[in-house]
């Protein structure tokens, strides 16, 4: 597999100038760090050797102190220099890292929103959001810091090396001697250290997985009395972390003591063998002092070589894992046909449906909607009800036949001519975070106060939202007021309306209303649906029997299908079932 830092180099071509900016302000950086040490060694050389000095040789002055203050000079101009490199190479990488960031969070964000519903429930939503959020900052940390570091200690190498190099052989030889034992031991650290973050990595997505599906069931938690063992579920995960945790940090902790040693070696020698050479007259006190302190420069700043490769690893094992999410492609690509004007027929034809690679739930399920028509769609719990109905906003596609709107497959379709015509409201309703106009207006945000009152009064809201403490500018949502499920359901029925679909797609969309609230509803349903197709579920039999058809949908078959009259009126297991609706309701349960 490709690096994914080659990955990333390919794929996001528009950072490349910055990139390339940011190393060239990070290496002229370097190199005036390195200076100092150089002015170090000429002042020495001064004082030692005066008017024979190398100073003295390059700018022909043979004064001493007049020297020392070109040094001086030097000196200054180099920091200044060193500060106004390292104040712009910060700013370069740090700015850049941001904008990584953003950037790939955005693009992490809408492909993760353009992945098939099947995937989102697929997968648990806490391991999306780590990715999304903690992988994206792990490649923010890296690109802030990490790449700087990295370079920097190369860079380091190669330039102390030049000094060395130039100055004397077998110094260098030495100096150098426990780089090959520090790389070695950071291979090896690295080998070890991969498996071991993919382990972390993989045990925060599950605490955060864990945690965010118990915080949605916190009502089921509770009712149960299932407090002590959800904590120790999450007691379980959060120990595994921290366990996963605990085995790399002792992979990790182990490198820096390793260095040290090898540091130990190199200095000592450059500090021996050079101060002997220094004696002997073979090697130029300058020299001699910018050796040991070059020694220093060489090999300490290697120490953080672990931390670095720290952050390396966990930035790759990060970036790989975004990567990953944004290579997954949708099954259910848009089409490229745009209906001008939707009527609203719609037509399922042999239609086989089903999960990942679950059975079929759909076994040919042949149907036909006449535009503008009510139809519903009735059946026992598990019949296939919601799978049909997803069907009709692509969620999925059918694993064989044809979903047709208006004539036309609705995998020719654009999602504006398919879902921007079509109005759901799903069984699980869901309110954003915002007013209970912005609510309804979801799916028109332009629309009028006038039209949004107008659309909760059909969808019998417009009472209980004026009895709310502020009205249509109510905060709803997870900060907001608590709506009743028979509240929630309206204000969906209201976005569902405004929309002014061509099809309204309703799943059980007034299951949580009473009796009443719902023959209000349904006068204005009557009137609502007209010239529009509505197809609805309901296993409240009276909430359908106005419908101009209804289906009944038995194990993912079509059953028996006709107006509620036809369907009383002969035996069949509709028959059967209002004689159970009714039978209950006479008793007055229901
Ligand atoms: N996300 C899913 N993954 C796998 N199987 C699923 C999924 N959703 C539903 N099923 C299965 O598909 C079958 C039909 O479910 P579906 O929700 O369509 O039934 P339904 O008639 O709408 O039921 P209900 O009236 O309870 O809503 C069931 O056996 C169910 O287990």
């Amino acid at each position: 597999m490709t690096h994914p830092l080659a990955q990333l180099w390919t794929r996001y071509r528009q950072y490349r100038a910055r990139v390339v900016l940011a190393f060239l302000l990070s290496t002229v950086r370097k190199v005036m760090d390195v200076m100092p040490e150089l002015l170090i060694g000429a002042a020495i050389d001064v004082v030692v050797r005066g008017s024979d000095s190398f100073v003295a040789d390059l700018l022909g002055v043979a004064d001493r102190r007049e020297q020392l203050v070109w040094l001086a000079v030097v000196n200054a101009v180099v920091w200044v220099l060193e500060s106004l490199f390292d104040y712009l190479a910060a700013l370069t990488w740090r700015n850049l890292a941001q904008q990584v960031e953003h950037d790939l969070r955005l693009e992490a964000y809408g492909h993760v929103q353009g992945l098939d519903m099947a995937w989102h429930e697929s997968r648990p939503t806490g391991g999306t959001l780590a990715v999304v959020n903690d992988d994206v900052n792990q490649l923010e940390r890296f690109l802030d810091a990490g790449v700087d570091k990295l370079w920097t200690l190369a860079l380091n190498i190669v330039l102390v090396g030049a000094v060395f190099a130039a100055s004397s052989w077998t110094l260098t030889l030495l100096a150098f001697l426990p780089i090959p034992v520090i790389v070695a031991g950071s291979l090896w650290f690295q080998r070890h250290l991969v498996p071991r973050y993919a382990v972390v990595r993989a045990a925060v997505s599950r605490i955060s997985g864990l945690v965010s599906a118990n915080l949605g069931g916190m009502a089921t938690i509770k009712s149960f009395t299932a407090e002590d063992r959800e904590l120790s579920r999450v007691r379980e995960v959060s120990e595994a972390y921290r366990l996963a945790n605990a085995d790399a940090i002792r992979a990790s902790a182990a490198f820096v003591p390793l260095i040290r040693m090898a540091i130990l070696v190199g200095f000592t020698t450059t500090l021996l063998m050079g101060g002997w050479m220094a004696l002997d007259g073979t090697l130029e006190v300058g020299l001699y002092s910018v050796l040991v302190f070059m020694t220093q420069r060489l090999l300490w700043p290697l120490t953080s070589v672990g931390e670095v490769l720290d952050l390396y690893q966990r930035a790759m094992a990060s970036v790989r894992r975004i990567l990953a999410l944004l290579d997954e492609e949708p099954l259910t690509v848009e089409g490229d046909r745009t209906l001008p004007r939707v009527r609203g027929q719609l037509e399922l034809v042999d239609v086989r449906a089903g999960y990942a690679d679950g059975p079929d739930v759909l076994h040919g399920v042949s149907m036909e909607v006449p535009a503008g028509q009510v139809h519903a769609v009735v059946g026992a719990t598990g019949a296939g009800k919601s799978t049909l109905l997803r069907l009709l906003l692509r969620f999925a596609d059918p694993r064989s036949g044809q979903v047709l709107l208006d004539g036309t497959d609705l995998r020719e379709l654009t999602w504006e001519s398919l879902r921007g015509r079509i109005g759901y409201v799903a069984q699980d309703v869901f309110l954003f975070e915002g007013t209970i106009a912005d609510n309804i207006a979801y799916g028109r945000p332009e629309a009028s106060r006038e039209e949004v009152r107008r659309a909760a009064e059909q969808a019998a809201a417009h009472e209980f939202v004026t009895g709310t403490p502020l009205g249509y500018d109510t905060l709803v949502g997870e900060r907001g007021v608590t709506l009743s499920g028979g509240q929630r359901q309206r204000l969906a029925l209201a976005r569902a309306i405004l929309r002014d679909p061509a099809v309204l797609v309703l799943d059980e969309a007034t299951s949580a209303v009473d009796n009443e609230t719902e023959a209000a509803i349904q006068r204005s349903l009557a009137e609502v649906s007209q010239g529009r197709t509505t197809i609805m579920v309901a296993h409240r039999l009276s909430t359908v029997r106005h419908a101009d058809r209804i289906w009944v949908l038995e194990a993912g078959r079509v059953v028996e299908a006709g107006t509620h009259d036809e369907l009383v009126s002969r035996p069949g297991p509709y028959a059967d079932l209002w004689a159970v609706q009714t039978g209950v309701l006479a008793d007055g349960v229901g």
